[in-house]
């Protein structure tokens, strides 16, 4: 549904009505926040999401990206990749470098969200006591009995935090394509704050926005530290995003604070997932069944720590399949979605996977990561950045909101 409003700009204001919509059903949306276009919202209200501005109409959804347009089909034999990425380390200065030294950076970062959309971050500043006890404390969830974790479990179908049990969501979805649904658990949680943006925002926040947006987290009994520990986590990995956004503005010739609003009352998800070892002798996974099947993430970037056991990460780039080892004392970053809309596409929102291990393997693959999947403030206006306009670029004043 398509309804038009006066605005500041020129132009018209498009309200464009698809389902923002978390859920962890087979519909293949995961629980972080995303515009759905697959699944239309059934059981939950559709909120606004953010507006995307300057000739990007239409893109906020059903937008394949550039690496997904070249991909073609997805679904060969996992397992069997040998080819390593090449995704760039990037050592970031202190915060208060000088300018040339940021501005170094945000050249290589530049460079690497053009070529392959992932980089990897050392220098990051954050203590290894920080990740270990968020590490600890999510394995330790993981390992209680399954009744134990199913009193945190979403409540219904479209709730965005909580406990998911393997076989509630096939990522795969996400791009149009139907696998068997994921080999892995999540569990997911919001910000810890509710942000007093909502208070000075212009406009009345639907309803839906208050559900949903802000939605409680479900904090479990057992562990007791675990919510302490992700909280710590989750506050760690905005302020690292904060940063590689700065990073991301002299990248686009834009101020440095260029994005600090937009961002300073973020609506990012926490989400920290079990691959529980896989045997193949005692279960076969289905044809096309994956760990997390390939999708591109929706938001403005990702910050990831994996584990490097067998049967993890993999990126498309120039065509093929490639293995992203995780990195000592860092975290592997990529771009999403709406990072690539804001750009106009000159930086990459890649297609990804997390592959099953070799049947061969006869050691431990379980795998744990924390995923952190950052995203602006709920109602940032999303309007192609100067330096990234180009002729393909529709310069009208057009303002797509997701309602
Ligand atoms: O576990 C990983 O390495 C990647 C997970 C991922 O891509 C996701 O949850 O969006
Ligand atoms: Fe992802």
């Amino acid at each position: 549904m398509v309804s038009h409003h006066s605005s500041s700009c020129q132009g018209t204001v498009s309200t464009l009505k698809i389902g923002r919509h978390f859920h962890g059903g087979l519909e293949g949306c995961s629980p972080r926040p995303r515009a759905c276009p697959q699944a239309a919202s059934r059981n939950y209200p559709p909120v606004r999401l953010h507006s995307y501005q300057g000739g990007l109409q239409g893109r906020a959804h059903a937008r394949p990206s550039r690496v997904q347009r070249r991909a073609g089909k997805c679904g060969d034999a996992a397992g069997s990749v040998e080819k390593v990425a090449q995704v760039p380390t990037i050592k970031l200065p202190p915060p208060d470098a000088d300018n040339a030294t940021l501005m170094e950076t945000a050249k290589l970062i530049d460079e690497a969200l053009q070529t392959v959309g992932f980089f990897a971050v050392t220098g990051h500043g954050i203590p290894r006591e920080v990740v270990s006890s968020a590490s600890g404390s999510a394995r330790a969830f993981f390992d209680l009995p399954a009744s134990e974790k199913a009193t945190v479990a979403m409540p219904y179908q479209g709730y965005p935090y909580g406990y998911a049990a393997v076989g509630s969501e096939a990522l795969s979805k996400s791009t149009g394509t139907v696998t068997p649904p994921d080999l892995k658990e999540t569990f997911s949680v919001g910000p810890p704050q509710r942000p007093q943006h909502l208070l000075r925002s212009e406009q009345a926040v639907p309803e839906s926005v208050e559900a949903f947006v802000y939605a409680e987290s479900q904090w479990p009994e057992e562990p007791p530290q675990l919510r302490s520990h992700l909280e710590t986590y989750y506050h760690a990995m905005g302020d690292l995003a904060a940063y590689i956004m700065k990073l991301f503005a002299l990248a686009l010739e834009l101020p440095s604070d260029h994005f600090e609003d937009k961002i300073d009352a973020h609506i990012s998800a926490l989400r920290v997932v079990n691959y529980p070892e896989v045997d193949p002798s005692l279960a076969r996974p289905e044809l096309g069944q994956l760990r997390a099947g390939a999708h591109s993430d929706y938001g403005s970037l990702t910050i990831l720590l994996g584990e490097d056991r067998p049967g993890g990460l993999e990126i498309m780039s120039a065509g093929t399949w490639q293995k992203v080892p995780a990195v000592e004392d860092g975290f592997i970053v990529n771009l999403g979605d709406l990072m690539a809309v804001w750009t106009n596409d000159r930086w990459l929102s890649t297609l990804h996977r997390v592959a099953l291990p070799p049947p061969d393997f006869d050691g431990t693959t379980r795998r744990q990561s924390l995923v952190f999947f950052h995203q602006p403030n709920w109602d940032a206006m999303i309007s192609c950045i100067p330096s990234c306009m180009n002729e393909q670029a529709d310069t009208k004043c057009t303002v797509w909101i997701v309602v």
